[in-house]
């Protein structure tokens, strides 16, 4: 698609999300009692507690990407300089105006919120997201514009928050008020489903890849709850109340070891080139199925012909590897990360008697193939007792957390 194409497709789409979210649901769910003081803590950051910093803005440094969401007040408060309120200016100016940011920051403005409220305040959310590998340029872009004069604290959680933290300081003089990870993906889930009614969904006909459909699933009665966030590695939690939650498992083969493995195996450079190859590849040329061992269904035990009983088992003959293409190397990758992941939160959705799974983190951005294959396995292996859900802003949950619990 050219770029004016995108652009104009990107508009039309944060219109619709505009309307959507226009009808604001206030969030009961957010109390502000019980929630983690993690960032308390952090005694230099004491003095923002329980209100929004000017400008709010809160990041996720994650293992592969940092996400960052800006909070763009109706109304601005009274600056407290002429310096203050040019830097301000230019700060939103800088953050709204623009899709993309260097070289590879990119704002999803399909995501914007608009007319939505945090902390007595109304206003748009921008989400943005670069490489976390390219922080060093972000750091020397906030210094270029400014931001650095003006942001003396910024939100922060997720890995990076901690191995940042001092070039943070160094390097642009801003402090991290830092909260946990999983507290504030919990947050940010929460909040986005009250403010946007259409931030859950659920694939339709799910026990049927070729059928399957998105349709919208009202998320307002949301507990118990499994929640399997899916970045570089994967986390999984059982959700029982807003401030009642465990981890109760977690693997490292996640959206990093997809891209690691696909970039070894087919050359490509980016995760959107590994979906697109996956997208035009088949599977059953790299794994081996039942059928293949069993020449049909492994009647006794339920198992279809079409099932992998092994993932990448045919690459070990010569004449299957040199008849294999990059694109079918890219599909069985994605499979194989997807279906070990779906597995995994499906036992743990067992064991702790919920039947909601819930799925979030960039791995599944612009990656429908791993949606319908999660909601698949959930239907088919459950009997169709489990749900898999997903929530549009898949991998914003956490930054947008961070200011909730400021
Ligand atoms: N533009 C992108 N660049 C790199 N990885 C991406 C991109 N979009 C989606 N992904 C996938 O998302 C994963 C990172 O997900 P994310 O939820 O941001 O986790 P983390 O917090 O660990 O960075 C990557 O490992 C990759 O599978
Ligand atoms: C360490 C992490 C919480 C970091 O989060 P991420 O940046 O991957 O989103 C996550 O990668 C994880 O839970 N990994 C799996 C560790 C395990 O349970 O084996």
């Amino acid at each position: 698609m050219d770029k004016s194409k995108e652009d104009k497709k990107s508009c039309e789409n944060s219109k619709t999300q505009k309307e959507k979210c226009e009808n604001v649901i206030k969030c009961n769910e957010i109390n502000h009692q019980n929630e983690s003081d993690y960032s308390n803590n952090d005694e230099k950051c004491d003095h923002l507690s329980a209100q929004l910093p000017v400008p709010a803005i809160g990041v996720d440094v994650g293992g592969t990407l940092t996400k960052l969401v800006y909070f763009e007040p109706n109304d601005e408060d009274e600056p407290a300089s002429e310096v203050e309120a040019r830097v301000l200016k230019n700060i939103r100016r800088y953050l709204t105006k623009n899709s993309a940011y260097g070289k590879t920051g990119h704002r999803d403005i399909h995501l914007q919120m608009d007319n939505v409220e945090i902390h007595n305040k109304k206003g748009t959310l921008h989400f943005i997201r670069f490489p976390t590998a390219e922080m060093g340029s972000f750091l020397q872009l906030a210094k270029s514009k400014g931001m650095a004069k003006l942001l003396t604290t910024v939100c922060a959680t997720g890995g990076g928050a901690f191995k940042f933290e001092e070039e943070f300081k160094r390097e642009v003089n801003i402090r991290l008020k830092k909260f946990d990870e999983l507290d504030a993906l919990i947050k940010g889930i929460l909040y986005a489903d009250t403010q946007c009614k259409t931030e859950c969904y659920y694939y339709e006909n799910a026990s049927d890849i070729s059928l399957s459909q998105k349709a919208r699933f009202d998320f307002s009665q949301p507990y118990p709850f499994i929640l399997v966030n899916i970045g570089s590695g994967v986390s999984i939690l059982a959700v029982r109340g807003a401030n009642d939650y465990k981890r109760i498992s977690g693997t490292s083969l996640g959206g990093g070891t997809f891209l690691g493995l696909c970039s070894l195996l087919t050359g490509c450079t980016t995760f959107e080139e590994a979906i697109q190859l996956a997208t035009k590849g088949d599977h059953t040329k790299v794994d081996k199925l039942v059928r293949d061992i069993y020449g049909g269904d492994y009647e006794r035990f339920g198992l279809p012909g079409s099932l992998v009983a092994s993932s990448f088992g045919q690459m070990n003959s010569k004449e299957r590897r040199v008849s294999v293409t990059r694109e079918d190397l890219a599909n069985a990758t994605l499979v194989t990360i997807t279906n070990n992941i779906g597995l995994i939160a499906r036992m743990c959705a067992v064991n702790e008697k919920i039947d909601k799974v819930v799925f979030v983190g960039n791995f599944l951005r612009v990656n429908p193939i791993s949606m319908k294959l999660l909601a698949f396995a959930m239907d088919y292996w459950s009997d169709h007792t489990l749900k898999a859900l997903f929530l549009e802003h898949e991998g914003y949950f956490g930054c947008l957390g961070t200011i909730l619990l400021t």
